[in-house]
C-alpha cells in the first residue's frame, strides 16, 4: 500500500506579514494600479468637455509625478484596510497575523513618516499610528488556492468614504428603486467624492453585508465583472446612467463621472431589498503581497 505524504504546508511568519503590511501601505499610497492608469487614459480619450480634459490631464500628471519622485498620490493616507485571503494548506497563527498587520501599519506611519488619519471617534485624539479600535480594518477570507496567502492593502480615503449610503428598500420598490437610489447617491455625492470614481453598489444581504459588498465592489480592479449575471447587467446600465449626469472630474462638469459602476450581490430576505453605495475616489489605491512556497510577489 502506498502512502501519499500530506502536502507541505505554507508557513508565513508574523515578521514576514509585518514587513509586507508596512511595505504595502507605503507602496499603495505612491503607485496606482495599472488598471486605474488605463482607466484614466480611456476616460481622457472619450471626454468631450474641455475643462474636464484638463482636469484629467492634471490627474494623470499627478500620478506620474508621485511615481517619479516617490511621493504620495494624495495627502489622505486613508483608513488602512487589509484583505487577507488564506488558501488551503496554509499554517499561521491568526492572532499573530492581526498583531503583525497592526505593527506593520504603525511602522509605516512612524518610519516613513505618514500622516496618521485615524482618530478616536469620540475624543478625536490621534495616536499618530494609523491604528485604533478595529483599525486597521482586517477582512479575512478562505480560498481554495493551495499554499497561498494573499494580503491586499487598501488605504480608503475619507472624501469618497463620506459618500457612503445605505437604504433598506422594500421588495415593492423593486429594481427600479435600487437604480433610483444609486443615481440619487451619485448626484448627492457630486464632486465631494473626487470623481472620476469607482461607484461600488451592494444589493441584497443584511444591512452590514450590503454595505460591505458595496466596499468590495468599489475596490475591485477596473475591468472585473460581477460574477452574478443580473449584477453584471446592472453594472452596464448604472455605468451609463451615472456617466450621463454631467458631474465630471472633480465635479467640474463633463462625461467622466465614474470609471465604472461595480455591483456585488448577496441573497436577501423575502421581505427585504437593501441597497448600498460606497465610493472609491480617482486615487483608487491598492497593493498586494502574495506568499507561496516560492517566495513573495508584490503587485496590485
Ligand atoms: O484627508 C484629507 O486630507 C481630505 C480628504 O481626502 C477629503 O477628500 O476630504
Amino acid at each position: 500500500m502506498s502512502v501519499i505524504p500530506p502536502p507541505e504546508k505554507l508557513r508565513v511568519t508574523p515578521d514576514a506579514i509585518e514587513e509586507a503590511a508596512k511595505l504595502l501601505y507605503i507602496r499603495a499610497l505612491k503607485i496606482l494600479p495599472d488598471d486605474i492608469k488605463q482607466g484614466f487614459f480611456r476616460l481622457d480619450a472619450s471626454e468631450t468637455d474641455g475643462l474636464a480634459r484638463s482636469v484629467l490631464a492634471t490627474m494623470i500628471e499627478n500620478i506620474a509625478v508621485a511615481e517619479r519622485t516617490e511621493n504620495l498620490l494624495c495627502q489622505d493616507t486613508g483608513i488602512p484596510i487589509f484583505n487577507v485571503q488564506i488558501g488551503r494548506d496554509v499554517e499561521l497563527d491568526g492572532w499573530a497575523l492581526k498583531q503583525a498587520i497592526a505593527r506593520g501599519t504603525e511602522r509605516a506611519t512612524r518610519e516613513h513618516p505618514l500622516r496618521s488619519s485615524v482618530v478616536h471617534p469620540i475624543t478625536r485624539v490621534n495616536a499618530h499610528t494609523s491604528c485604533g479600535a478595529h483599525v486597521p480594518v482586517i477582512n479575512i477570507d478562505f480560498v481554495e488556492t493551495p499554499r497561498t496567502l494573499r494580503l491586499e492593502m487598501i488605504p480608503k480615503g475619507s472624501g469618497s468614504e463620506n459618500g457612503s449610503f445605505l437604504q433598506m428598500l422594500i421588495p415593492a420598490d423593486g429594481l427600479a428603486g435600487v437604480k433610483r437610489f444609486v443615481v440619487d447617491a451619485a448626484i448627492k455625492a457630486g464632486g465631494k467624492v473626487c470623481p472620476p470614481t469607482i461607484l461600488g453598489v451592494g444589493v441584497g444581504g443584511t444591512s452590514d453585508l450590503c454595505m460591505h459588498l458595496a466596499k468590495v465592489a468599489a475596490t475591485r480592479p477596473l475591468g472585473s465583472v460581477c460574477a452574478d449575471a443580473e449584477g453584471a447587467k446592472l453594472e452596464v446600465e448604472l455605468s451609463e446612467a451615472v456617466n450621463s449626469l454631467g458631474i465630471g472630474p472633480q465635479g467640474l462638469g463633463g462625461d467622466s463621472t465614474a470609471f465604472a459602476v461595480h455591483v456585488e450581490v448577496a441573497a436577501t430576505h423575502i421581505t427585504m431589498n437593501p441597497v448600498a453605495v460606497n465610493v472609491q475616489c480617482h486615487s483608487a489605491r491598492r497593493a498586494s503581497a502574495t506568499f507561496t512556497p516560492e517566495g513573495v510577489v508584490i503587485g496590485f
